[in-house]
């Protein structure tokens, strides 16, 4: 399903919305997993060039999903909005969501167009445009830097809605990156994390992916280099290369994981033996992930696991005969609901074009 919604700042009024033939929506079905093509030619990853490049220019930016390799929860802050304290190790993983951005008219206002095959709760009539991450993100920026957000925006979805991979972080992050670029701002990567920080707790990772270390509400980020000792060690246990996504069709919402989390830590009184602390209480809400959990690990991944808050479940394979165990295992038993390939860790991938 592919909407349209036009809304124009200084006439919140001009909202419509088409549907997408059915080829279309196949077309995009049909290559969730592949590494978009990208033009790394114009600059740097954290869209770091200035100079006034908006008109006619569409700035494109393929931001992967992102997975938790651990995830410490701690108590909650009230001066966080009553989020709870973090220690997570961030990974991004190569199932990316494509955003781009160009310039429209002066005083015209935003649009957003959403395609993809699995739209989740995004697809309902009653979803409000102005609530998407993405047109948050903009928002933020327009206003950090005292512009009007006439901003024509696409999405083309490809990670699970609702899944716990951090899809809309990835929308928002993209955006940042994307309006930064287009609007010539050249503004450097810390600046965009205090941005994005505002908005949620895992957008400032989503904005340069790979691995990170986490802390604060998650917003907290210490960049971890491939080939640091920390990046080896990680990349040695297996936390890299392929990694199968179970997904399913139902969605979690994170604020009520972190309730479960709280209700089950009060009952146990003691803290979680899963490297993710969010593990329990999204297996609680979700069962089946918990199962195709148990499936893989029987069939030989290194690690599988629930991302984030779930309910997917993400399995790092060692080679492609594990892999084909654990499709098959998943499959066999109807355990997950979709399978997506991906690569970890990745990267966000900023591409321009006149
Ligand atoms: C589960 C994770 O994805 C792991 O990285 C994140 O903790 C959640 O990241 P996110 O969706 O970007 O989080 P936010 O949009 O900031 O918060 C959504 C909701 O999740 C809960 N939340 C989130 C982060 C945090 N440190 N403690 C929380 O309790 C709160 O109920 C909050 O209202
Ligand atoms: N661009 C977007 N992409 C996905 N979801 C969005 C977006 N904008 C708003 N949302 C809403 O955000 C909610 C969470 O979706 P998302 O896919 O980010 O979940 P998630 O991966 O579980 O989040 P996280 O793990 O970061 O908490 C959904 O209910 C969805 O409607």
């Amino acid at each position: 399903m592919t909407a349209v919604m036009t809304h124009p700042i200084r006439n919140a009024d001009g909202r419509t919305a088409t549907s997408t033939p059915a080829s279309e929506r196949e077309s995009t079905a049909s290559q969730p997993t592949r590494r978009p093509k990208s033009d790394r030619a114009n600059g740097s990853d954290d869209g770091s060039i200035t100079g006034n490049i908006t008109s006619g220019v569409t700035v494109s930016v393929d931001c992967p999903a992102k997975t938790n390799l651990t995830l410490e929860v701690g108590p909650t802050h009230a001066e966080w909005g009553g989020r709870h304290e973090l220690d997570t190790i961030y990974c991004a993983v190569g199932v990316y969501d494509t955003v781009t951005a160009s310039a429209k008219r002066a005083g015209t206002g935003f649009s957003l167009d959403l395609a993809g095959a699995h739209l989740g709760d995004l697809a309902a009539s009653d979803s409000d445009m102005r609530r998407n991450h993405a047109v948050l993100a903009l928002f933020a920026m327009a206003q950090a830097a005292g512009r009007d957000p006439d901003v024509a925006l696409t999405i083309t979805k490809r990670i699970p809605v609702g899944a716990g991979l951090g899809g809309g972080s990835a929308d928002a992050a993209a955006t940042i990156l994307a309006v930064n670029r287009l609007w010539g701002l050249g503004w450097p990567i810390e600046r965009l994390r205090g941005i994005a920080a505002t908005l949620g707790a895992d957008m400032p990772f989503c904005l340069t992916g790979g691995f990170a270390h986490g802390t604060g509400y998650g917003e907290q980020i210490e960049d971890i280099a491939f080939d640091s000792s920390a990046g080896r060690s990680l990349i040695a246990q297996g936390f890299a290369g392929e990694v199968l996504i179970g997904a399913y069709q139902t969605q979690l919402r994170t604020p009520d994981v972190y309730r479960k989390f709280d209700t089950l830590s009060a009952k146990a009184g003691a803290a979680s033996a899963n490297r993710n602390h969010l593990q329990s209480a999204a297996i609680d809400l979700h069962p089946r992930s918990g199962q195709a959990i148990d499936a893989a690990a029987r069939a030989g991944a290194h690690h599988a696991f629930v991302s984030g808050s779930g309910p997917s479940v993400v399995a790092f394979v060692a080679d492609d005969a594990v892999a084909a165990k654990v499709i098959g295992a998943w499959r066999g038993d109807g355990l997950v609901d979709r399978i997506i390939r991906a690569k970890a860790p990745a990267k966000p991938i900023i591409g321009v074009r006149q």
